[in-house]
Order: structure tokens, then sequence, then C-alpha cells
């Protein structure tokens, strides 16, 4: 990376909010290997919100992902990142199991929350969907209020049995995605009547109502104009202290400004994953170096 690259991305992230702490311990960790897990400090490692262990995935005969091990912190914002096509989307769809939805998927490794496999027989996949919330590419409210697209939910949850409990759910919802005062005199319009950073808000509002512990972000703000874009990440940066948020993006300086650790896929493998902050300013792979500096996409 070169000097004016990196100085780039530094003052990003000084501006940032990267968990000072674990980038410290991150960055006296030694180099990881590929497919290894990065060495943690054990005051993370009780923070623990994902564990991921030789997981490889096949859409049929194809190998989607190889083997990927990684731990994902609770309260963080964690990136995935590579080029098209390198499994970042399968990946994020392993944690809540969407994959299951497509007939030619086969999955080997362990996906562990709360040391309990999400794969294994016996689980709840609704109740692990309620835990493990997500975010769309493309904003997506359901076609109905604004109101009923947060109170739905968590009314199927049963969540909230009296009217002045939802209520107040939907408001808390609609503030925490900071959305509550461009939409608290018409939450009876349809959600589809607002602009799409607020849509996509809503959609966040949506997904927070059942309080998940972890919400999955696939590319949130690649159909939302640069205001919209920054008014997520701000979110992001807000929702963190909530939430675990694991988030796909093909935006390199988003993923220098909001996230904690990056973790860098190719061809279905993780190549490197540490805290952003050492792997922007110091990447340990030559493939990681080219593609955080745009020398391929
Ligand atoms: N439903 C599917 N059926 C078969 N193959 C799939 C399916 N979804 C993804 N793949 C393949 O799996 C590989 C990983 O795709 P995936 O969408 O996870 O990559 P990605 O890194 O998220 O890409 P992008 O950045 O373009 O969204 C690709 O080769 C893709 O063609």
């Amino acid at each position: 990376m070169n000097d004016t690259t990196l100085q780039n991305f530094q003052t990003q992230q000084d501006s940032s909010t990267a968990s000072e702490e674990a980038v410290r311990h991150y960055s006296d960790a030694p180099t990881p290997d590929k497919g290894q897990p990065v060495t943690r400090n054990e005051s993370i490692e009780e923070n623990l919100s994902v564990r991921v262990r030789d997981l490889s995935l096949w859409y049929g005969e194809h190998q989607a992902l190889n083997d990927i091990s990684i731990d994902i912190f609770a309260n963080t914002v964690t990136a995935l990142i590579g080029p098209s096509g390198c499994g970042k989307s399968t990946f994020l769809r392993c944690l809540n199991r969407m994959n299951d939805l497509i007939s030619s998927v086969r999955i080997k490794g362990l996906v562990e929350m709360d040391g309990h496999d999400v794969n294994a027989r016996g689980m709840d996949e609704v109740a692990l969907r309620r835990r493990v919330g997500m975010v769309f590419q493309k904003p997506n409210p359901f076609p109905k209020s604004i109101y009923e697209n947060v109170a739905y939910a968590p009314r199927m949850h049963d969540m909230v049995s009296r009217k002045a409990d939802q209520d107040e759910l939907v408001e808390r919802a609609l503030r925490d995605a900071g959305l509550w005062s461009e939409v608290k005199d018409k939450l009876h319009e349809p959600g589809t009547s607002l602009s799409g950073g607020q849509q996509q808000r809503l959609c966040i509002a949506r997904a927070i109502a059942v309080r998940p512990d972890i919400i999955l972000m696939d590319e949130p703000t690649s159909a939302l104009d640069p205001i919209s874009t920054a008014t997520i990440e701000d979110l992001m940066d807000k929702l963190k202290k909530d939430f675990t948020i694991v988030t796909v993006t093909h935006n390199m300086q988003q993923a220098a400004r909001v996230a904690d650790y990056t973790a860098f896929f190719h061809l279905g493998d993780m190549i490197e994953y540490n805290a952003t902050k050492q792997m922007f300013a110091n990447p340990h792979t030559k493939k990681a170096e080219d593609y955080i500096t745009g020398r391929y996409g």
C-alpha cells in the first residue's frame, strides 16, 4: 500500500470508532494463516458472538466456501470484503441458515452461537432468525404501513400483547433506527412511500424490533445516495452498542470507516482476518493488499 493510500485510510480510521482495545490486542497477534482464526486475548473471547470452524459449503458440485474459521465478536461491526463471487454473501447466509432455502446446498463444519451449533438437528429455525436479523441490499419493506412493518414480527413472536406495549416497541425500534422524527406523524402511511434511505432504515427498524443478537447486512448501502449511506453508517456505529453487526461491503472506505474487524475472502477462502485498522495499515497477504488498494476488484 503506498503512503498516500495508507494515510487516507489512517485518517479515516483515526476518526472511526474501532475498538481501540480490541485493535491493540489484535495488533499484537501473530500473523494469521489462511483458514486460521486470529489469536485472541481472553478478555475479547468472553465477548464471542459467533464461532465458525472449518465451514465449507457446496452449491451442487461447486464449492463456494473452503474451510472457513472465524470468531465474530459481540458488539462490534465485522466487514466481509473481497472480489465478486468470493463467497461473502454465501458466508453471511450461513449465519442465519438462509442457504437452507437452496436445495442444492451442502454444508460441512461448525457455526456456533452461544455454544449451540446452528446447523444441529432440532435447532428451531424461527427462533434462530429472531436472534439473527437480516437487512438486504435493496430496501424491501412489506407492502404495509410504516407501523405494521415494525410491529408485525414482534406480534408474530408473541413479544407484545397489549396495544400500548406494541406502540412503545414500534417507537423504540424507529428511534433506534434513527427514523422516528421523520415518520412519527405518518405511521399509517405505506412503508414504500418513504425515500430509499428511509426505507432502508425502516428495514433496520423491522430487523431490530425483535431485539436480535446479530444483524446481518448484505451491502446495505449500495443502492443508496451518499447522504443516506452516511446516515446508515452512523447508525451502524450506534447500533453496535446493542447488537453485533456483520456486513458485506464492496466499498473499502466504508469498511475502513465502520468496521472494527475485517475479513477478506477470495475464491471461497478467507485469506485474512484482522482488526480493520491493522488490515488496512498492514495487510499480511499480497492478495488482500492488492484488493484493498484497488489493484483488482
Ligand atoms: N444460489 C446459488 N446457486 C449456485 N451457485 C451460487 C448460488 N449463489 C451463489 N453461488 C455461487 O457461489 C459463489 C459465491 O457467491 P456469493 O454470492 O456468495 O459471492 P459474493 O462474494 O457475495 O459475490 P458478490 O460480491 O458479487 O455479491 C459464486 O461462484 C456464485 O456463482
